[in-house]
This record gives C-alpha cells, structure tokens and sequence, in this order.
C-alpha cells in the first residue's frame, strides 16, 4: 500500500502561496489537497477554478481536490479543466452519487466519495468496486484547525475491513484535526492518504512535512 501525505492549501498562507507548496513539494507531499467549499453544503466558502489553474502551473503534485459543494457533478468538467487529478465528492451532497462518479470518470479522473462524521461506513459500501478512493472526515467540514473527533478511528478500522473483504483497490484518505502526534492512530486504523492543513502550513511547512514523511514513509 502506498501512503500519501496530501498537505491541505486551505490553511497555507496564500501571499506565499507559490513558495509554501514548493516547500512541501520538495519534502515529498505527492499530493496537494484543494477544499472547495460554496456556503452551501458547508458555511464557508474557499476558492476555486481560477486557483486551481493558477496552482497547477506551479507543481507537479497530484491535484485532490475535495468538492464541499452541493451537487458536485455541475462542476467536474470545469475542475478537470482547471486541472484536478483527484475529485471527492460528498456522498452527502449528490442526488445521484453514481451518475456523479459516472462523471468524474468520464473525464479521466480518479474519483473519491466522502462521508461527514454522523453518516455511516456502511452507506459506501455499495459503491466501493466503483471508485479509487474514500475519504473520511474526522472532522464536521467546512474549516480547517478543528479537533480531531476520536470516533473517526474505528470509522476507519470499519472501512478498511470492508475493503479487504471484497479486495477492492480503495484508498482511505482521512481529513482534519491530523497532526504529527496522531497521525500513527490514522494510519494505524487503516488509513493511507493523510490530509493536514494545519500541521503542515502553521509554522514552518518545509519541517511539518519532513515530520509527516519520516513518520507515513516507516509505514511502506
Ligand atoms: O476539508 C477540510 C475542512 O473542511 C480540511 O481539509 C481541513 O482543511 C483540514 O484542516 P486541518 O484540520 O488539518 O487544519
């Protein structure tokens, strides 16, 4: 299994956007994690494709970008062209969540389905042959440096099982709260793609990331 540390933009500073993701990029993040958020499924509202295309011209970092919008599927074709590699909807926010990953394959893109913290493992089982990757939030969604919410670990243990069972290539991305000091326990319960805003882009993002590196790369 690979791991990935999938550092989340939304807590970077953005007057030194460029710089920040070249600091993680040369620490070994493959991925780049981009929160899309439209005051509608969430409160808040974040950036979109304008970012996103600017972003992509600046790195070689897989694009995973985490749609928080209700019916996502009106926006896979222009975050494909702004350049997203990943696209993770919200099996909450889709009125039909197949048609949605129907979508974003359509376009060539792997595709990732979401669970809130209140809605249950068990509601993505049925679509686990048909997409590459869940991601469980650990936090309710909408803003970065909240708490970890402990109950995500067994959410994991759960899914990870319901993976091996039915031997479906899925990763398990886990997102919010994680920081350097529980990020084993995530890994550990299963997961493999680790999301961090917070403990990557406060302080020093070059550092942070080494940290994540050291601890995801004596997992492989
Ligand atoms: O999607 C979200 C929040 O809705 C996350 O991606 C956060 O951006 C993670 O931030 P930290 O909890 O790591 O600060």
């Amino acid at each position: 299994m690979r791991y990935v540390l999938s550092p989340s933009i939304l807590a970077a500073d953005f007057t030194n956007l460029g710089e920040q993701i070249r600091l993680v990029e040369e620490q070994g993040a493959e991925y780049l994690h981009f929160d899309v958020m439209d005051g509608m499924f969430v409160p808040s509202i974040s950036f979109g494709m304008p970012v996103l295309q600017s972003i992509k011209k600046a790195t070689s970092q897989l694009m995973d970008v985490h749609l928080m919008v209700e019916e996502p599927i009106r926006y896979v074709k222009d975050f494909q062209n702004a350049g997203a590699d990943n696209i993770t909807v919200h099996l909450e926010a889709c009125k039909d969540l197949r048609e949605t990953i129907r979508e974003v394959h359509s376009c060539g893109l792997r595709c990732g389905v979401s669970i809130c913290p209140d809605t249950p493992v068990d509601a993505v089982r049925e679509y686990l042959d048909d997409i590459e990757m869940v991601l469980i939030m650990s936090v309710y969604p909408g803003f970065g440096g909240q708490k970890f919410i402990p109950e995500a670990l067994k959410r994991i243990q759960e899914l990870r099982e319901m993976i091996e069972k039915i031997e479906a290539p899925v990763d398990i991305e886990v997102d919010g709260g994680i920081y350097p000091s529980n990020v084993r326990e995530v890994l550990d319960a299963g997961a493999n793609v680790i999301v961090a805003g917070s403990a990557v882009f406060k302080g020093n993002p070059a550092e942070n990331t080494k940290k994540f590196m050291e601890i995801l790369k004596s997992y492989e």
